[in-house]
């Protein structure tokens, strides 16, 4: 239904027509917006624009442009400024659009980046607007491609009178929360805050797939159990309880749930007359890194160790992921490590047992990756000054989003909204709780896992997390002295008022355990 409650937005120019762009300019229009679209490639605009044409609900509202200076003077006049739509590679291809564009832009113009930027490249883009009186806005836009079409969760950051502009725009545009109306889209702060965010986001989707990945692989091939079976599973856990309404759990069910048939899809993909699962027409390979069009959960790493926060279940989720990419060394190197395979997980025990083990392994370590990425946004926050609510991070990714997990932003949203000054969400009574409840369950699945050869390091990982950090006798004392050994590093001592726990200084004492 076509809406034209945008104060003032009757026009948009969409940049980049690929998966994301193209759902953007068609979504657009239907909220009651004419939208121009261009593309660098041309198939892509003529793409849209021929789909456009033939949907009665946003026939004539889509202008498809292969000329970019045509694209930016289309919509003059038609707005109170113009406002443009980046959906497009991050890094150059977003600098050479804008020194494209730079010459027909305006005082009041506003651009809102829709692509998975660096929040750094935000923040120089902002500075270089802004001495022309243009605002670039950086927003996270979450959930894929469908959610593009029809509701994502969107993260913007920047300057705040401009998004009061636009904000009754991006409300009408972003996905509901189903419990209460309220839009996912929120301003997350000033600058790169929007996009840091969508990288933690990121970040946080990387340790769920991968944590969710293992669970699949542990019953696959350590309980031998079909992929329809374990889609069952997956729909069991989907529907109520800690894992419940979960957006990767319920794609799960649906992808192990999906056979070949004699025609595929529409364009033929998985056809076959055998009756198998598509999913076994999937290799283990994830090349997303690989031409570094896709950068968040790198850059997501990268802030956390710069930032000096653990965040474990992503990293190690990350690395599997970079190596599975490179399947090529990986089959030289299975010829020389010989490595065993998973095999059945052996015992008589009654696989309900096992599966509720998972169950409780999954969900700590979800909510172990949500707890180290809201440390990352929270450090960030303060390093920057950007005072983020975390509150308004769970409410963001209540719909539309691929991390959205109902009972997460329950148990979390209220204590972290009401509690700003909370910088580690396992301080809440009730996240402490719940993490230490499901920490059994977790033991139980890396011990069966590392017994039986399964791949579990996103799981085991979050094991080790959760006992080192809150562990009180780590191992770390003996690295320490090791360190003051060879490198005079300092070291501080147990019970002493300043150092014990003290704050995150140098010590004050050095021991000469071997002159030099
Ligand atoms: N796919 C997803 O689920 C999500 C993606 N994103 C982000 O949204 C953005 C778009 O993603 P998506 O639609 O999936 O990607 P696509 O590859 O489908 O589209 C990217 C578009 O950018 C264009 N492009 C590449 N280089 C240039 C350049 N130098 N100048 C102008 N245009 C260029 C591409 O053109 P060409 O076809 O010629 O390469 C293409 O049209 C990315 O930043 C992505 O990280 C955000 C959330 C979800
Ligand atoms: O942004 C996304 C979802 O939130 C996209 O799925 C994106 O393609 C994720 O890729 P990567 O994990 O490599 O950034």
């Amino acid at each position: 239904m076509p809406s034209t409650s945008h104060k003032g937005i009757k026009s948009i120019g969409v940049v980049g027509a690929g998966n994301m762009g193209s759902m953007m300019t068609l979504r657009f229009a239907e909220l009651g917006l004419e939208v121009s679209v261009w593309d660098i490639e041309k198939k892509n605009v003529d793409q849209v624009v021929d789909y456009a044409k033939k949907d009665q609900n946003i026939k004539g509202r889509v202008l498809g442009f292969y000329d970019i200076n045509q694209f930016t003077k289309s919509l003059e006049g038609k707005s109170d400024r113009k406002l443009f739509m980046f959906s497009i590679t991050h890094g150059e291809p977003a600098d050479e659009v804008l020194q494209m564009i730079k010459s027909d832009l305006k005082q009041g113009d506003i651009i809102l980046d829709g692509g998975n930027e660096n929040y750094r490249r935000t923040e120089r883009r902002q500075r270089e607007c802004e001495a022309i009186g243009v605002t670039w806005i950086g927003m996270g836009v979450s959930g894929g491609y469908q959610s593009a079409r029809r509701g994502p969760s969107l993260s913007p950051g920047g300057d705040a009178k401009a998004l009061e502009l636009v904000m009754p725009f991006l409300e009408s545009y972003a996905a509901k929360d189903a419990k209460t109306g309220t839009p996912c889209v929120k301003r997350m702060g000033p600058g790169g805050s929007g996009h840091f965010i969508k990288m933690v986001h990121n970040g946080i989707e990387g340790g769920m797939l991968s944590v969710l990945a293992e669970a699949w692989s542990y019953m696959h091939d350590g309980l031998g159990m079909e992929h329809s079976k374990i889609g069952d599973v997956f729909a069991k856990w989907n529907s109520s309880g800690e894992l419940r309404n979960n957006f990767l759990i319920h794609i799960g069910d649906k992808i192990l749930h999906t056979r070949r048939t004699p025609q595929g899809d529409q364009k033929g993909e998985g056809a076959s007359r055998d009756d198998g699962y598509v999913i076994d027409d999937v290799l283990d390979k994830v090349v997303q890194d690989d031409d570094n069009t896709e950068g968040t959960p790198l850059w997501c790493l990268m802030e956390s160790a710069s930032r000096h926060v653990s965040c474990p279940t992503l990293a190690a989720a990350h690395y599997m992921r970079i190596s599975s990419g490179n399947r090529l060394e990986r089959v030289r190197a299975a010829k020389k490590l010989e490595m065993p395979m998973p095999k059945p997980i052996e015992g008589t025990r009654d696989y309900t047992e096992i599966i509720e083990n998972l169950r409780q392994a999954v969900y700590c370590s979800f909510l172990a990756s949500f707890c180290q990425g809201l440390e990352l946004i929270s450090r960030a926050s303060i390093d920057e000054g950007w005072n983020v609510n975390l509150g308004d991070c769970l409410q963001i990714w209540r719909a539309g989003c691929i991390i959205q997990s109902d009972h997460i932003a329950d148990l979390l949203q209220p204590p972290l909204a009401a509690h700003n000054e909370l910088t580690n969400a396992k301080f809440v009574d009730s996240v402490a709780h719940e993490l230490h409840q499901s920490f059994h369950g977790l033991k139980e699945v890396v011990m069966e896992g590392t017994y039986s050869d399964q791949y579990i390091p996103a799981l085991s990982a979050t094991l080790e997390y959760l006992k080192y950090e809150g562990g009180l006798s780590l191992p770390t004392k003996f690295m320490e002295a090791q360190m003051d050994y060879f490198g005079a590093h300092n070291y501080n001592k147990p019970g002493i008022p300043g150092e014990d726990p003290g704050p995150v200084h140098k010590g004050p004492h050095h021991y000469e355990w071997l002159p030099a």
